[in-house]
């Protein structure tokens, strides 16, 4: 690319300069440190196929995550305690084949990487070579330090996700805020800070007090990926389903909806079905001669 290269088209977000003005290689840890440095924030969706992870991918989202959150947001499920390795697997497969410039990251789902560090091993070596993501997520601070540096010396990138780690809704009873009260916040800024010791390239805070978030952000040299965590995180992520407004039912109180998909698609369905009723679908120009 030369000095006098166009800017690049308003469509897309700021990932121009996260690529360092090169977009056409998908984006690296490096890239992503070296947004920290200069106190450049990201974003983050969540994509669960090939379709939407296209549309993010040309919309610049640097860091697209293929979420387990595609059990309750795109499979069905009430929670994501039931996503199995194989499901992961080929939602991610998709989402990389659908993308070219987004680092693509896959959530180890519940049950793939608690047993033992050589089961996450095992696991995550899965969605590297069969599912070809470019680093795994996983839930867990202290407690998921050995599986995070096993992976990490094995050149797996990883991002961490601590506060509110869904996988434990069961153990919960639900999906309170974290991080609230002293003895809380210590936990949670020791989880942070064991998540980098362990070599996480970025950790996910989840619903967690916006001032200990900020606090976790300016403690650690690593990104910090915030949803429900306030304004002062490196980087903001949110499930794509909620964001487009095409969630079913009630959504997490952090959520702000940028479009209504749920009613364009409803409206377009009603529209088609009320054509084929009324025998004006299909016209003469969609029909051949
Ligand atoms: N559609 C969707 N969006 C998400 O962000 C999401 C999922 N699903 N599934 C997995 C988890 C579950 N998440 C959730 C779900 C609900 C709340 C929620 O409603 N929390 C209460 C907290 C109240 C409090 O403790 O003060 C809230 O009212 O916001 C938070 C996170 C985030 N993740
Ligand atoms: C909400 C994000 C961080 C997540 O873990 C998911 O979508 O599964
Ligand atoms: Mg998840």
């Amino acid at each position: 690319m030369n000095a006098s290269s166009p800017t690049p088209a308003p469509t897309q977000a700021s990932t121009a300069t996260l690529y360092g003005g090169v977009t056409n290689r998908r984006v690296t840890v490096r890239d992503l440190a070296a947004a920290k440095q200069r106190g450049e924030k990201w974003s983050m969706l969540t994509a669960y196929d090939a379709l939407t992870g296209g549309v993010f991918d040309e919309a610049g989202i640097p860091v697209l995550l293929v979420g387990d959150s595609a059990g309750n947001c795109h499979l069905g499920y009430e929670t994501t305690v039931p996503v199995t390795m194989d499901q992961m697997v080929m939602l991610s497969a998709a989402v990389v084949r659908g993308t070219k410039r987004a680092m693509v990251v896959a959530d180890m789902p519940f049950g793939s990487y608690q047993e033992s560090p050589a089961q996450a091993m095992h696991n995550a070596a899965r969605l590297m070579k069969e599912a070809g993501v470019g680093a795994v997520k996983l839930e867990g601070g202290e407690r998921s330090a050995r599986s995070i540096e096993l992976l990490v010396e094995a050149g797996i990138p990883v991002m961490a996700h601590i506060g509110l780690t869904p996988q434990s809704v069961h153990a919960f009873g639900g999906y309170p805020v974290q991080g609230r009260g002293d003895e809380a916040a210590h936990q949670l800024l020791r989880d942070a800070k064991a998540v980098q010791q362990a070599g996480a390239f970025a950790v996910v805070l989840e619903a967690v007090p916006a001032d200990l978030a900020r606090q976790v952000t300016e403690e650690l040299a690593i990104a910090t990926v915030g949803i429900g965590a306030g304004v002062d995180t490196d980087a903001q992520v949110l499930v794509w389903t909620d964001m487009a407004g095409m969630t079913a039912g009630r959504v997490p109180k952090f959520v702000k909806q940028y479009a209504n998909l749920r009613a364009v698609l409803g409206d377009a369905a009603r529209e088609f079905a009320a054509e084929v009723s009324a025998g004006s679908f299909p016209a003469p120009e969609h029909t051949f001669k």
